[in-house]
């Protein structure tokens, strides 16, 4: 039998799909708990039409592709494959999963050196295939890998971005909403600075319709403070905790990156606390942290000057202080 001649394609069957809009295209790096993790919630969402993904274990990779494509007949067509970064081609989107992770006990800041060095071969070769894609950085300790991508590639600063803090807010909004019995999107708070130990709480924003979280509280539960001071600490050891659990982090850094994805595709203008170069707001130079930015289709255009109490602004001080002392001691 002739395959080919079996089902021909009409002609708008060839044409109309490409006049609706462009083919979204995205290249995961690394398959690994989290690229995997990545990949699902975007094919679950139907953010990209084609999804090349890239691993140096190309035989676990070919599993992972095979397991993924097996879902299809339950959702939007989509193509998944798993490739090389020469398939990245006029890709939109470039997700850098790719690198060690925390061992029990480790800090995201012990994987410095071993990523980095990672980075020094990987990023050249990004570029070299994919030169027009957004690079969202997943690799931990993000915000310093955020900076060497962003030094290594010589693209523009709007173009890096890292996932940064929008894990530690969603986990911030679940625990408060936990809390105070809400919808966790109808609250509306952020962590800011490093992705890690000195991450900070601005308390002074948390907010339910416009109301104060203290406000809201004061009345039922006198105690309310020391119960807010354990949430920011669960929110601040929730990787350590599942780390030594489950062995890695994956499922809401997967819908995390999916929904940054989708807000730079869909050119959504949502604001999201992404790691991205700051340069002259509340007193920080030459280090990617997160404050809460503008994303869209051109990456992060706007970096939104947070007013912070004392308190907040010392501690994000101290965040970008050592962030930059690590990247004092990089030989890029
Ligand atoms: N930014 C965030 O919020 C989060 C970041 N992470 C970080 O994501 C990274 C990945 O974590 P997991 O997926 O759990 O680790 P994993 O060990 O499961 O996967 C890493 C994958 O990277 C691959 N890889 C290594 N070097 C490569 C290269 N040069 N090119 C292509 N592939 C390469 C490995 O073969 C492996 O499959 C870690 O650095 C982890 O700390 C994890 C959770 C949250
Ligand atoms: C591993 C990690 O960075 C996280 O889950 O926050």
């Amino acid at each position: 039998m002739n395959f080919e001649n079996l089902f021909t394609p009409s002609l708008e069957e060839k044409i109309i799909p490409s006049i609706i809009r462009q083919p979204r295209k995205g290249v995961i790096i690394g398959a690994g708990q989290v690229g995997m993790a990545c990949a699902y919630s975007l094919l679950i969402q139907n953010i990209l039409d084609e999804i090349v993904i890239v691993d140096i274990n190309q035989h676990k990779l070919a599993g992972e592709v095979m397991d993924l494509n097996h879902g299809l007949p339950f959702l939007e067509p989509t193509l998944i494959r798993a490739g090389t970064l020469a398939d990245g081609e006029n890709a939109d989107i470039v997700i850098i999963t790719a690198g060690a992770k925390q061992k029990p006990g480790e800090t995201r800041l012990d994987l410095v050196n071993r990523n980095v060095e990672i980075f020094q071969s990987l990023i050249p070769e990004v570029v070299k295939y994919c030169s027009t894609a957004i690079l969202l950085i997943i690799t931990n300790p993000v915000d310093i890998m955020t900076y060497v991508c962003l030094k290594i590639s010589g693209l523009p600063s709007s173009s890096v971005i890292g996932s940064g803090t929008v894990l530690d807010t969603a986990r911030f909004r679940y625990l408060l909403s936990e809390k105070l019995q809400l919808d966790p999107r109808s609250l509306h708070a952020y962590i800011i600075g490093e992705h890690g130990d000195s991450e900070v709480p601005v308390w002074s924003k948390v907010n339910i319709s416009g109301m104060h979280i203290l406000d809201e509280t004061r009345e039922e539960d006198e105690q309310i403070e020391p119960e807010l001071d354990k949430i920011f600490a669960q929110v601040k050891n929730a990787a350590y905790e599942i780390i030594q659990r489950k062995g890695a982090t994956s499922y809401a850094i997967g819908l995390a990156v999916a929904q940054i994805t989708q807000s730079i595709l869909r050119n959504q203008n949502r604001v999201l606390t992404v790691s991205s170069l700051i340069n002259n707001i509340h007193g920080i130079q030459d280090v990617c942290l997160s404050l809460p930015a503008v994303v869209n289709r051109q990456g992060v255009t706007r970096v939104l000057n947070l007013s912070l109490n004392q308190t907040e602004l010392q501690q994000l001080q101290l965040s970008s202080q050592i962030l930059r002392q690590i990247i004092e001691q990089l030989d890029l």
